[in-house]
């Protein structure tokens, strides 16, 4: 799996890291800025306009592949809420949208290893063309649990878009269409990524350094 797969027609490479099939590089030394600075935060991971750029990328190779017939996006909540927000508008077809809800981490940095849907999907998937939409892949546990489970609802085609992978985690293969950045395996945060659900509205992701979140208020 490259770290820009798609299905068809990529962009030709560049030098960017992400467009290379290597890990992202932390930028060191490089912090959040005001009014993003806050002590439990590390390093930047990847920067708001890296977002843009690859987001804008996979935008276009999804409409590519999916032309004459527009995908129905899945987006995994609450993680990918703001990652499908940006990756729609850059896909220039009528796409649907539906969410499900689904946690495994609740305000932890570990996987609980028990995947659960807190909310399910309204749209019927019987021969459509789903394209799942999720944040990030580090276990794979959710990843897994959700392709089996849509998959049983007979769409016409499954796909997956994922914004961050996190090396060397998963005990499986993935098989992802789509993917934004390979990043190292340290827990982030930002771009609608959370720990006890806060900064899930930094505009970049970044390392989150705070130790247990229990303590969070
Ligand atoms: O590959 P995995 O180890 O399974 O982790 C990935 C999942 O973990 C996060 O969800 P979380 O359970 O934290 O819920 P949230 O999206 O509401 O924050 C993230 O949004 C992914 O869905
Ligand atoms: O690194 C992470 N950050 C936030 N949520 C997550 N869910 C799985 N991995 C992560």
């Amino acid at each position: 799996m490259s770290a820009v797969a798609g299905p068809v027609d990529e962009p030709e490479p560049s030098a960017a890291p992400w467009r290379t099939g290597l890990p992202v590089a932390r930028r060191p030394g490089c912090l959040p800025e005001p009014p993003w600075d806050d002590p439990s935060l590390g390093e930047l991971i990847v920067p708001a306009d890296e977002l843009q750029a690859r987001i804008a990328d996979l935008g276009a190779a999804i409409a590519r592949h999916y032309a004459d017939r527009p995908p129905l996006l899945v987006g995994v909540l609450k993680g990918a809420c703001i990652f499908l927000s940006d990756l729609a508008r850059a896909i220039g077809l009528p796409v649907e949208m539906d969410f499900m809800a689904i946690s495994s981490y609740g305000s932890a940095t570990r996987t609980s290893g028990v995947v659960r849907i807190v909310k399910d999907l309204d749209i019927d998937l019987t021969g459509r063309h789903v394209l799942i939409v999720e944040d990030i892949v580090d276990s794979g546990l959710t990843l897994s649990f959700l392709t089996r489970n849509l998959l049983a609802r007979n769409p016409a085609s499954l796909e997956v878009c994922a914004l961050l992978v996190k090396e060397g985690l998963q005990a499986t293969s993935l098989d992802l269409a789509y993917e934004g950045f390979r990043i190292p395996p340290e827990f982030v945060v930002g771009y609608g990524l959370d720990v006890a659900e806060r900064f899930r509205n930094l505009p970049f992701i970044c390392e989150y350094r705070g130790g247990d979140p229990a303590g969070l208020s």
